[in-house]
C-alpha cells in the first residue's frame, strides 16, 4: 500500500494532515460542490456547517470516496496528492476513519464482533483469536476510561455507550494505519449526536478531547451551535455547495456563525402568545410500556405539551405508546369517542382516530427513500385524490408542489427520489404530509433532528400555524431548546414517572435542564399535580 512515510511529508508539511482544494461534484446536471477547499491541522476539532443541503454529507462522501468529484478537484493526505476518486480502502489505510449518522452497528451482535467488522482485512492465519481481541478492546476502553464489556451485545448499551463504540472501533482503525501508528489520523464525525441527550453529548465531547490530546484530528459535522462552540477549534460553514467562511471558534460568537450559516441576520421563532383551551382532547390514563411506568395527562385543544428527561427515563415511549406503535398498558381517550385500550391499540386505529406520528426515525420508521417526493408526500391523502377514474394524477402534483413551496423543501422537484434529499429536506416532506390530514393531536419525536437552524424555524412556525387551526401536538425530545420555544407544557421523567411539569415563566431551556437532573427545587416549585391538568 502506497502510505506516507513516518518521517517525511507527515511532519515537514507544516502541521496540515488534510487539504481538500477546488473540490467540485455534480449529482446529473446539478452541481452540488462549487469549488470547496478545506484544510485541516494536526490535532484539531474542525467544525462542518451549513444549512441542510449545502454539501457537508457530500463533501464527506467525496473524502470516504463513495463520491467521485470533478477533475480539478484534489485532495492531499499528508502531503500525498491523491488519484480521484479516491479509493476507500487506500483512504482507511492510510488513517481517515469514519463514523456516521446511524453509528452503523449491529444491535444483535456483541460489541467485539462489531469492533472486530472493521478490521477484516488484518491478516489472521490462525483464525480470529477472541480472548486476545476482547483483552485488546478491554485495554483500549480502559484507556478512555470506559467500562464496556466486549461480550456484551450492542442492543444492551445505552445509546451514549453505542456512540463510544463506534467512534472506538474508528480510532483502532486509525491506529492500525501508517498514520496511526504515529500518533496521528483523521477521525469524521458526520451528525454523531442527534440521538444523544445533552448530558451524554458532554460525555462525548470529553472523549473526543481525550482522543485529540492523542494527536489525532477531528472533523464533526453537527447542526448544533452549542455543540461547536463547545468541542471545535475551528468551524468550516457551507453554503449552497461552497465554503462561505472559516472562523476559529475561540474568536467568534454564536450569533456570528448562526447568521453566517443562513447568510442573514435570522432571529428564532417566536410564538404568538396563546390562551390555553378548556377543551380537553386526550386524556391519557396509566399509560406503561417499555421504561414508562405510568403516565397520566389530560391535553387540551391547540396546546403543545413536551416530554422530556435522561435517555432511559420513559419519555420516549410516550408518542409510540399514544400511536399503538409499541406494546403498552393504559388507556387513551379522545373527546368523545370510546376509550382505547392501549394493549389493543394500532397505528391503523390511530390514524382512523385522528392521530399522527413524525418518529425519530425518519428513514426507516415514516418513509420509503427509494419513492419519490411526490409519492412519498401523498400516501396518506391519497384516499382525497381519487376521483372517478381512479387518482387525480394532477391533483398529485399539485398537493405536493404546495408542499414544497410552503415548507421551501429543496431542490423543489417532486419526481426525486426522497433519499437524495438532504436529511433536513426529507423531515420537511414528512412534517408537510402529516400536517396536511390536520390531525387532531399529532405527536412527535425529536421533530428537528439534523434539521439546520432556519429551517428549524420553518418548522416551528409550520407547527404553531397547525396548532393555531386547533391540532394538539405532544413532542418528545432532548432538545432543551426546542421544548422551551414550542410548548405550553413540558413533563419531565425521571425513572418511568413524570417528577415535573413546567410552564409559564418556570418553562426556560435552563429550567428544563434543571429539572432534568432531578433538582428538586425545581420539581417543588411545580408540583406535578397543579400544572398537570
Ligand atoms: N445521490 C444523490 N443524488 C442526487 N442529489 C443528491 C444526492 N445526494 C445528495 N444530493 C443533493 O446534494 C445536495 C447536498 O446534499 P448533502 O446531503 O451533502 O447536504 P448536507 O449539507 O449534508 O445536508 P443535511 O444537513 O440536511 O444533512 C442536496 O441538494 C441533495 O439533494
Amino acid at each position: 500500500m502506497n502510505v506516507a512515510p513516518l518521517t517525511s511529508p507527515v511532519s515537514q508539511h507544516e502541521a496540515d494532515v488534510l487539504r481538500m482544494a477546488d473540490v467540485r461534484m455534480k449529482f446529473g446536471p446539478v452541481e452540488v460542490l462549487k469549488g470547496v477547499s478545506i484544510h485541516l491541522k494536526r490535532a484539531e476539532i474542525l467544525g462542518l456547517l451549513g444549512q441542510n443541503g449545502s454539501g457537508k454529507s457530500t463533501l464527506i462522501k467525496v473524502l470516504a470516496g463513495f463520491n467521485s468529484p470533478e477533475p480539478g478537484s484534489k485532495v492531499t493526505l499528508w502531503g500525498e496528492t491523491l488519484p480521484l476518486p479516491l479509493d476507500p480502502a487506500r483512504i482507511r489505510g492510510m488513517g481517515v476513519s469514519f463514523v456516521h449518522q446511524h453509528l452503523a452497528l449491529i444491535p444483535s451482535l456483541s460489541v467485539a464482533d462489531n469492533m472486530l467488522v472493521a478490521d477484516d482485512a488484518r491478516p489472521r492465519p490462525f483464525g480470529i483469536r477472541w480472548r486476545q481481541e476482547r483483552a485488546a478492546m478491554r485495554k483500549l476502553f480502559e484507556e478512555f476510561g470506559l467500562q464496556i464489556e466486549p461480550s456484551d451485545t450492542v442492543e444492551q448499551l445505552s445509546p451514549v455507550e453505542r456512540a463510544y463504540v463506534a467512534i472506538l472501533r474508528a480510532l483502532a482503525e486509525l491506529r492500525r494505519s501508517e498514520a496511526g501508528r504515529s500518533g496521528e489520523g483523521i477521525l469524521v464525525l458526520d451528525e454523531p449526536t442527534p440521538f444523544l441527550s445533552a448530558e451524554d453529548v458532554d460525555k462525548l465531547f470529553t472523549l473526543l478531547r481525550q482522543i485529540k490530546k492523542t494527536g489525532a484530528s477531528v472533523i464533526i459535522v453537527t447542526h448544533d451551535i452549542d455543540e461547536v462552540l463547545a468541542i471545535t477549534d475551528r468551524v468550516a460553514i457551507m453554503r449552497d455547495g461552497r465554503v462561505g467562511a472559516v472562523m476559529t471558534t475561540a474568536e467568534t460568537s454564536r450569533q456570528k456563525v448562526l447568521d453566517t450559516i443562513v447568510g442573514r441576520a435570522i432571529a428564532p421563532y417566536e410564538r404568538a402568545p396563546r390562551t390555553a383551551s378548556e377543551d380537553v382532547v386526550a386524556r391519557i390514563e396509566g399509560l406503561s410500556g417499555g421504561r414508562l411506568a405510568g403516565f397520566d395527562a389530560s391535553l387540551h385543544r391547540s396546546e403543545v405539551v413536551g416530554v422530556t428527561g435522561l435517555i432511559g427515563s420513559g419519555f420516549a415511549e410516550v408518542p409510540y405508546l399514544l400511536f399503538g406503535a409499541m406494546a403498552g398498558q393504559g388507556r387513551l381517550s379522545l373527546g368523545d369517542q370510546t376509550p382505547v385500550e392501549i394493549k389493543r391499540h394500532s397505528p391503523d386505529r390511530a390514524i382512523r382516530a385522528g392521530l399522527g406520528l413524525i418518529p425519530g426515525d425518519r428513514m426507516h420508521q415514516s418513509c420509503i427513500g427509494g419513492l419519490t417526493v411526490e409519492e412519498n408526500a401523498t400516501f396518506l391523502g391519497l384516499g382525497r385524490m381519487r376521483g372517478r377514474l381512479g387518482l387525480r394524477r394532477t391533483a398529485l402534483t399539485e398537493s405536493t408542489a404546495d408542499l414544497i413551496r410552503t415548507y421551501d423543501v429543496r431542490p423543489a422537484r417532486t419526481e426525486v427520489n426522497l433519499s437524495t434529499l438532504s436529511g433536513g429536506n426529507q423531515q420537511k416532506v414528512i412534517m408537510g404530509k402529516w400536517l396536511a390530514e390536520a390531525p387532531k393531536l399529532l405527536l412527535l419525536d425529536e421533530p428537528t433532528q439534523g434539521v439546520d437552524y432556519g429551517a428549524r424555524q420553518q418548522i416551528f412556525a409550520a407547527l404553531d400555524q397547525a396548532v393555531g387551526q386547533g391540532t394538539t401536538i405532544l413532542c418528545a425530545s432532548t432538545d432543551y431548546e426546542q421544548l422551551a420555544q414550542m410548548c405550553d407544557r413540558v413533563f419531565v421523567f425521571h425513572r418511568g414517572q413524570a417528577v415535573a411539569c413546567l410552564s409559564g415563566a418556570a418553562l426556560t431551556r435552563e429550567g428544563i435542564a434543571r429539572a432534568c437532573f432531578h433538582d428538586p427545587g425545581v420539581a417543588n416549585t411545580n408540583p406535578l399535580k397543579e400544572a398537570a391538568q
